[in-house]
């Protein structure tokens, strides 16, 4: 007799488990807590205003970066990113931040350290994350895609840099009817980095 596998090929990949208020220096937002299936693993959205109208949503997508979120990094652009994120949410007074539990671009904090250690001796971003035998990117945005069903987000029009990330996120089956640029927080610490991204992973900046 065939295996069934225990979950069933469309069903969600994340729960929805809890909410909250989340005053911010922007304003209030609200705090919708997920839940992997399977693995347990916790990501957030923070979101603002009402989505029943089915009207496009300014959306970001947040990879997780522990470094330039929450440690004051300037060896990237991400806590620049993330706070011109939220206060253009808070602005237009309706959007979502998904702040995915991606570290690394899917490689894990121990390892993205140990990227940053090759970068230190010369590598660039792409080079070190080769060098520890990673893709250049190893996210999945499967779950963004139910996280935003859950929110009732239909379609979005994405705040990135990143035209492959839009292409990923189509392939999900993400609806993007824009890219909105963020280009926020270069400095001397990240401009490397940064013009890596533009020729390597073909970030768009300046357009
Ligand atoms: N492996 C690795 N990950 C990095 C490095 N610098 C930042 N990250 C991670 O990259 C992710 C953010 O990636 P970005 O390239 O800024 O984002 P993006 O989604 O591709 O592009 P934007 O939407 O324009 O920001 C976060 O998970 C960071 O932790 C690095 O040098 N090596
Ligand atoms: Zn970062």
């Amino acid at each position: 007799m065939q295996q069934q596998s225990a979950a069933a090929p469309n069903a969600p990949l994340v729960r929805h488990v809890a909410r909250c208020k989340l005053p911010t220096q922007w304003g209030e937002f609200t705090m919708h807590g997920f839940e992997e299936v399977g693995t347990g693993k916790e990501h957030v959205a923070l979101t603002m205003g009402d989505f029943h109208d089915g009207e496009p949503a300014l959306v970001r997508l947040h990879s997780e970066c522990l470094t330039g979120d929450a440690l004051f990094s300037l060896r990237c652009d991400c806590g620049f990113q993330l706070a011109a994120a939220l206060d253009a949410i808070a602005r237009e007074g309706r959007g979502a931040l998904l702040y995915l539990r991606q570290e690394g671009r899917g490689i894990g904090l121990i390892n993205k350290i140990r990227a940053y250690r090759l970068q230190d001796g010369g590598a660039d971003t792409v080079e070190a994350n080769e060098q520890l035998g990673f893709p250049a990117d190893a996210r999945d945005f499967r779950i963004a895609h139910d996280m935003l069903a859950e929110l009732r987000i239909g379609k979005v029009r994405v705040m990135t840099n990143n035209p492959r990330k839009i292409d990923t996120l189509r392939r999900v089956g993400i609806e993007v009817v824009e890219r909105v640029p963020l280009e926020v927080g270069r400095n001397p610490h990240n401009d490397k980095y940064l013009d890596t991204k533009a020729e390597k992973l073909g970030h768009l900046f300046g357009l």
